[in-house]
């Protein structure tokens, strides 16, 4: 079974405040979540280096992937498996010579099957394509297409992430037009029941 499909969940400290980013993690990861991405904007760095620590454990008693947002320093320092990076985050060139051949990097490409050939070209191993649906988390995100992700099955030979906006309801058609990865944030951890919530989704793949 490949690495790079299912439930990709991304954390969100202020959906779960305090020291219940652990339980909240757990839930998910219990229910069915494959990779993990560690994305938290507010928190100090010392406090960033301890979840991220601590969620690596959490990861690896799950036997999941778990990946840095934005950081590849943070993502060597807790021995992560890997980061994610946005077009304005550190080039993925120096990120790959920072944590290796081996760390799974990956990028995000907007609504452009372009920048996803580029990421490609340069190595990385798996495209993110989105926000596909209106984003409590980040309603700003350009916005792209279910069409889009038919096509980038044919063109971009790399696994595909689906993101924003993704719920229950909207995500058998991304994975019907090629999602190996479904990202996701409010509809799990805004979830009165993030263990349903990680398994209703997972059990979509
Ligand atoms: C799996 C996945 N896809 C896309 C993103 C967005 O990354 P980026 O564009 O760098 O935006 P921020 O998350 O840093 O706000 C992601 N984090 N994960
Ligand atoms: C980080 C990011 N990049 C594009 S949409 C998004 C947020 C995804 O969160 P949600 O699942 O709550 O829409
Ligand atoms: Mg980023």
């Amino acid at each position: 079974m490949t690495r790079l499909r299912g439930l990709y969940a991304i954390t969100a400290p202020e959906l779960t405040p305090g020291k219940e980013l652990l339980t909240a993690c757990a839930q998910a990861l219990a229910g069915g979540a494959r990779l993990l991405q560690y994305r938290d904007k507010q928190a100090s760095p010392a406090l960033r280096l301890a979840r991220a620590r601590q969620l690596r454990e959490l990861t690896h008693a799950h036997n999941a992937l778990f990946l840095i947002n934005d950081d590849p320093a943070l993502a060597l320092a807790c021995q992560a498996d890997g980061v994610h990076l946005g077009q304005g985050d550190t080039p993925l060139s120096e990120a790959r010579e920072m944590l290796g051949a081996e760390a799974i990097i990956g990028i995000t490409c907007h609504a452009s099957l372009a920048l996803a050939e580029q990421a490609m070209a340069e190595g990385a191993d798996y495209v993110a394509f989105g926000r596909f649906f209106h984003s409590y988390t980040k309603p700003g995100a350009p916005a792209a297409t279910v069409e889009l992700l038919q096509q980038a099955r044919s063109a971009i030979a790399l696994p595909r992430v689906a993101i924003g906006g993704v719920n229950a309801d909207n995500a058998p058609a991304l994975i019907n037009a090629g999602a190996d990865m479904l990202a996701v944030v409010h509809a799990l951890f805004g979830a009165q029941d993030i263990h349903a919530a990680a398994r209703q989704l997972a059990e979509l793949f």
